[in-house]
């Protein structure tokens, strides 16, 4: 039975590259659902299919049979509820505009009178700390703080769903788990649904309320695993419970299976 009160549903997504070479085929078969307001974080194998499986979430790629629904409705095309962040921050935002243009340009799209966009921009440049930085442009700041950029446009396109492609594979550590927390912040504050993906493991437990593990391609859920650590998350607390170690553990091994083709059979669609 499809799950009704889902806001994202997909159901057997299936994707396969034809090329010159040959096929590739890169997801087998994945079936999930998201509930409004969840943070799920996906994580898999390197080169198993997240950012395949992402850009059909997004209506970026489409799929070579199954189904992505938002709200009930198929997504056929990229769509107005939905904000993609992507990993390579630098080549997502334009260096002739400020901070402010870029969070703005978006939203140009959506005809909003300026007033809206004005306070759209403002208080998502407020809301990744960024509102001094409304008039530089982003070579001027750091790798972490274009992130933030990237970031702030998404969030101020309000969409239903965020979707985030390994966002923060290529900042430091210490930027890293600023922004972890940031994330963090945003889906508590403003209720809005997330999918993460990533390859850190220790990232996927540490944000996620659930954390859908990816086989190797073609790709199947392997496992969709409830996070059930304390709702209140900080870096040094959290990541030292026991039971946090307890869910790295489990996903670790359950990747280093599916690596070794020892895969169980994937579980019945939620
Ligand atoms: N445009 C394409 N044409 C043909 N094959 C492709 C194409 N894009 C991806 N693939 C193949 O599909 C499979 C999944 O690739 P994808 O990039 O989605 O994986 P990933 O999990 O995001 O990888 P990574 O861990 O490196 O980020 C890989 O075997 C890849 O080589």
């Amino acid at each position: 039975m499809p799950d009704r009160s889902a806001l994202l549903r997909v159901e057997h997504l299936r994707k396969v590259y034809e090329s010159a070479t040959g096929d590739v085929e890169a997801i087998g078969d994945i079936s999930f659902t998201m509930r409004a307001g969840e943070l799920v974080c996906i994580v898999g194998p390197s080169g198993c299919g997240k950012t395949t499986l992402l850009k059909c979430l997004a209506g970026l790629l489409r799929p070579t049979s199954g189904v992505v629904e938002m709200d009930g409705a198929p997504v056929t095309g990229p769509s107005p509820a939905m904000a993609v962040v992507f990993q390579e921050y630098g080549r997502s935002l334009y260096p002739w505009l400020t901070v402010r243009g870029n969070v703005e340009l978006p939203l140009r799209h959506k005809k909003l009178p300026r007033a809206d966009r004005n306070r759209l921009v403002a208080d998502a440049l407020e809301a990744v700390g960024l509102a001094h930085a409304a008039r530089s442009h982003p070579w001027q700041l750091s790798g972490g703080m274009q992130q933030r950029v990237a970031i702030a446009r998404a969030i101020a396109y309000e969409p239903d769903v965020l979707i985030m492609d390994e966002p923060f594979a290529a900042v430091d550590a210490q930027t890293r788990a600023d922004l972890e927390d940031l994330v963090r912040e945003l889906h508590a504050s403003r209720t809005i649904s997330i999918v993460f993906v990533t390859h850190d493991i220790d990232e996927s437990v540490y944000l996620g309320q659930r954390v859908l593990v990816l086989s190797t391609s073609p790709t199947w859920v392997q496992e969709d695993l409830a996070i059930d650590l304390p709702p209140e998350r900080d870096q040094i607390t959290t990541r030292a419970l026991p039971r946090f170690t307890e869910l790295r553990t489990h996903v670790y091994d359950q990747i280093q299976r599916a690596k070794r083709g020892q895969a169980v059979a994937p579980r019945p669609a939620r």
